[in-house]
Order: structure tokens, then C-alpha cells, then sequence
């Protein structure tokens, strides 16, 4: 799959010549939005260079222009001194050693997954014809080589889950044997223990002399794996570093700081039983029970994949109940659908961290986005009272900060991911659920929008809000919740009294055979 490059590298600049990738006065704009204003970025071959900054920062849109996907509008860019500013593609850049892996998954559903990464160089006969009957085999020895032995190669991507397609671009970036390798949050959606794979694999390149360069909003994976860190805001470069701390991160990051990660929780839950679950089974769930009550951050917790998903699924009538009954407010509730934990008396509101899959309607306005959940509650005899709407969701918009300032009548899909995703948060905070199952809300989302949404949580739950609160960061759950229940193997194995405050008891309570942790 190695495909030499065969622009042979201009004379280099002074100064250039031992860099990898190098963008300079770049300007980039998108209609009205000026998503790059003069800005430059440098990276160096043999190094695991991070480019970090808030969401909407620009750091989507500087890969898009380093590796040919978009042009700038002003400015330069070389590839091991190459001048490529003009040259658009990912077919040049690829001649140059260039390989990226995008945050939206550029996987052909249609194809299988032998064919998607074998796509640019498929395995062929003496007259140069495709063999098709070798693809599957050869993809498996390829994913085989990068320990990959849970996916078929004749599998459709389409049917691949959201990580076992992560992994797949992954594999196809990795062996090409690229000079550069971009990856823009390619942890946003891998487990842990794949996201350990992924940062074995980006050392190994490192240590052969390859560039890498990566974004994820996640500050311990930039801790562990970066050489140096370059951060961006409102499309400017604003540092490069080779160390750098979290709070002096996210500070130049947002220009703004906090006094530490995590705020303190001000709600106090009260005695109330806001919903209580006995028995639950269907899916991984082998029988759980809980009580969360009003005012209370919940926090579930254990390893990934033991029936957490479900938990939340089954609770939203997203996935079907084997067993088991669901009470709100003491009174015994039938949820088979969303539609019957949305209905008033039940009042239950799930928010996902798959914006794309699961939450967004991409064509419809940042502002219809928002409203949907509460169209029907702010109808009058079949119309829609609009000023109503446009002031309630100016009002969450404002108190989320989602994108900066702009109108809310432009499309949801030309956001930034995080700010996407808070668009979703917002659509249920504003309807009337006072139950609220958060499933990883802050995946993708940068420090500063965090700590904003771990605020918020505060506040709904101060305000007598239940909330179910999961996150694929356990440190989150250690410091927001009142109490964690650690799952495994689809049952409550632990409760921990909170806040835990360190997350290695949780992780402890997790791999414990006795319940009394
Ligand atoms: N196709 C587009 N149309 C309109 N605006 C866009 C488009 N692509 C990006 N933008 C805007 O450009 C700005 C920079 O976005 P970009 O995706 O580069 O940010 P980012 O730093 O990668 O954010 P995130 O961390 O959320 O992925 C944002 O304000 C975004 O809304």
C-alpha cells in the first residue's frame, strides 16, 4: 500500500527544510465566518505534534487546507518544502506522503471494508487488473498486522459500528506508510483500549521519522503522546510549546481561567425518588436496579461496554425492556418508545454523544435544531408561537455560548463539532423532561465548553433536575457526581458515595470481584 512520492521536493526555504508541514499567513473563510485569519502551523518530521484549541477554533479547517481538502484564501503551505498552496487534492498530497484521517468518517458505506482500504492501491494481477478475489484476503493480513482481528474485511462499513469504523480510517492512514499522518480527534470515538492501540501506532511512526500531527479536546492524551502542542483560537495560532500545563492550556485556549478542572457541586439532592429502576434486563443488562432522586447527579461508571449504553437506551424507550419495572415520582411508568419517556407525566430526555447519529437534523437551522423537542409544547391550537421560541432559545444559546455569537437561523451543519453537540444539549434542556440521562455529552467538547456544561449540570440539578450522568472520562464522574454506580457485566457491582474526587477508585470498584468497595 506504500505509494513513493513522486514530486520530488522543491529547493527548500531557509528554514524549512526540517520541517514536515508548514502553513504560513493562512486566511480561510466560509461565507461570513472567518474560520483562519493569518495563520501558521509547523511540524516537524520524527515528532507527535497537537493542535489544540476550543471548539470552532479553526483546527478542522487548517487540516482541511494542509492536506488539500480545501484551498486558503491567502497564504502558504509546504509539504517538506514543497510549495502545495495552489494544489488541491488528497491525491497530490498523498504522492507526498500526506495521509489524514478527517473527523467525519470518510469510509464509502457501499464498499466493504477490504475495498475501502485497499481503495488507492487494491491488489493486482500481471496486466495491471484489479484481483478482486484477493482483496478480502489481503485487507485481513492488513488488519491482522496492526492487530485488528475483530472486523471482516467483506463487512459493509455501513454496518460497521461507529468505532470499528474509526479504526478501519485508522488502519488505512497507518499502512500507508505515509511520511505525514494528520488525524484530526481520532480518539472522539474509540474506547480506551483502542485508543491505546492508536497512540502505540502513532509512536511507532514518530519513532520512524514520521510526522504526526493530531487535535483531540481530551488534555491527558495531549499530556502523554505530544512532542510539542500548538494552540489555536478564533482561527489564530497563539502558542507553540513543548510543555504547557492543563490550566495554561485551556486559558490560552479560551482567554479565559478557572480556578480548576471541575467546579464544586453546589445541588443537594433531596429525599425525592424521581425514578426508580428494579430488575432491569434487555440488551447487557442482567438485572439493575437504582434510585436516582431529585436534585441528584447520578453517575454511572465501570468499564466500557458493560450495559451503560443500554441502561440509558432502555430508560429512554430507545431499546426494548426484557424485564423489569421503571417507576417516575413513585408511579409505575410503561416506556416503549422515546415518545412515551418524553410525554408529559414521565418527562424523561436522553442526550447522546453522537450528535451526528443520533441527535442533529444537519439541513434545518441552529435555531429549529433547538426547538424541535419543544414544538409541540409551544403550539397554541396548532401554531407555533415563534417569538416565544426565538426568545427561549436565544436565552440557552447564550448561556452554552454556542457558536460564538453567530445567527441562529444558519445551518446546524456549518458548526464546529463541539459547538454541534451543544446545540443537541440545548434542545433538551429547554424542554420540560425533569429526568436527564446525559450519555457522554462532553465527547468532543473543548475544556472551556466543559467546564461550562459541568455548570450547567449543577444548575439543573440544583434546580431539582434528576440526573443519570455517564462519561467515557471517568475523572468526570469521580468529580460530578453524588453518588456512582459502577456497572459490570450488565449489574450495579459497586456504589460509591461522592465525590469520589479520584477516578482510580472507580476504576478500583470496576475490576472488583467483592461488592463492598
Ligand atoms: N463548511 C462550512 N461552512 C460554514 N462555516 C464553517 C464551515 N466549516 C467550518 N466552518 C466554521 O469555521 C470555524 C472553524 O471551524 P473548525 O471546524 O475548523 O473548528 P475546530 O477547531 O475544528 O472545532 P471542533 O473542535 O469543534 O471540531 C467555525 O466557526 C465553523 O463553524
Amino acid at each position: 500500500m506504500t505509494e513513493t512520492p513522486s514530486i520530488a521536493p522543491a529547493p527548500s526555504r531557509s528554514g524549512s527544510e526540517t520541517l514536515a508541514v508548514r502553513a504560513s499567513g493562512v486566511d480561510r473563510a466560509f461565507g461570513g465566518v472567518q474560520a483562519l485569519r493569518d495563520a501558521s502551523f509547523a511540524a516537524r518530521p520524527g515528532e507527535i505534534h497537537a493542535l489544540a484549541g476550543e471548539n470552532g477554533a479553526g483546527k478542522s479547517t487548517l487540516i482541511k487546507v494542509l492536506c488539500g481538502v480545501i484551498r486558503a484564501d491567502r497564504g502558504a503551505v509546504e509539504i517538506f518544502g514543497t510549495e502545495v498552496t495552489r494544489v488541491v487534492g488528497p491525491a497530490a498530497r498523498r504522492r507526498l506522503g500526506v495521509a489524514t484521517a478527517f473527523q467525519e468518517l470518510s469510509l464509502l458505506p457501499d464498499l466493504t471494508v477490504a475495498e475501502n482500504l485497499l481503495l488507492h492501491d487494491p491488489p493486482r494481477g500481471r496486466l495491471g487488473l484489479v484481483r478482486r478475489g484477493r482483496l478480502a484476503p489481503v485487507a485481513r493480513e492488513v488488519l491482522r498486522r496492526y492487530g485488528v482481528d475483530d472486523i471482516d474485511p467483506r463487512a459493509a462499513a455501513a454496518d460497521l459500528s461507529v468505532a470499528q469504523r474509526q479504526v478501519v480510517e485508522l488502519v488505512r492512514v497507518l499502512a500507508g506508510e505515509p511520511r505525514v499522518v494528520i488525524l484530526d480527534e481520532p480518539t472522539a470515538a474509540l474506547p480506551d483500549r483502542q485508543v491505546e492501540w492508536l497512540a502505540r501506532h502513532m509512536r511507532r511512526l514518530r519513532d520512524d521519522g514520521c510526522c504526526v500531527v493530531f487535535t483531540s479536546h481530551r488534555w491527558r492524551e495531549i499530556e502523554a503522546l505530544a512532542d510539542r502542542v500548538t494552540v489555536f483560537r478564533n482561527g489564530t495560532r497563539v502558542a507553540t510549546r513543548e510543555r504547557l500545563s492543563e490550566a495554561e492550556a485551556v486559558t490560552l485556549m479560551s482567554g479565559r481561567s478557572f480556578a480548576g478542572a471541575y467546579p464544586t457541586i453546589s445541588a443537594r439532592p433531596t429525599d425525592e425518588s424521581a425514578l426508580r429502576v428494579s430488575n432491569l434486563s434487555g440488551g447487557r443488562l442482567r438485572g439493575v436496579d437504582l434510585d436516582l432522586r431529585r436534585g441528584e447527579i447520578l453517575g454511572v461508571g465501570g468499564l466500557a461496554g458493560q450495559g451503560q449504553r443500554d441502561l440509558f437506551l432502555t430508560l429512554f424507550g430507545a431499546r426494548r425492556a426484557e424485564g423489569g419495572t421503571i417507576e417516575v415520582d413513585g408511579r409505575a411508568v410503561t416506556v416503549r418508545s422515546p415518545k412515551d419517556a418524553i410525554r408529559a407525566g414521565v418527562g424523561i430526555a436522553y442526550v447522546p454523544e453522537d450528535r451526528k447519529a443520533e441527535g442533529l437534523f444537519p439541513p434545518l437551522s441552529i435555531r429549529d435544531n433547538i426547538a424541535t423537542a419543544t414544538l409541540s409544547r409551544r403550539a397554541t391550537a396548532g401554531f407555533v408561537n415563534r417569538s416565544a421560541e426565538r426568545v427561549a432559545v436565544a436565552s440557552i444559546v447564550d448561556q452554552l455560548r454556542i457558536g460564538a455569537g453567530r445567527s441562529t437561523s444558519g445551518a446546524a451543519d456549518t458548526l464546529s463539532g463541539g459547538n454541534q453537540q451543544k446545540v443537541v444539549m440545548a434542545r433538551w434542556l429547554l424542554t420540560d423532561a425533569r429526568i436527564l440521562l446525559l450519555f457522554d455529552v462532553t465527547r468532543g467538547v473543548d475544556a472551556a465548553t466543559k467546564h461550562d456544561i459541568y455548570e450547567l449540570v449543577d444548575t439543573l440539578a440544583a434546580r431539582g433536575k434528576a440526573i443519570l450522568y455517564h462519561s467515557s472520562e471517568t475523572e468526570e464522574i469521580a468529580h460530578l457526581c453524588h453518588r456512582v454506580l459502577v456497572l459490570r457485566e450488565g449489574r450495579v457491582a459497586a456504589e460509591l458515595a461522592g465525590p469520589v474526587g479520584d477516578a482510580e477508585r472507580i476504576v478500583a470498584a470496576s475490576i472488583k470481584e467483592s461488592q463492598d468497595a
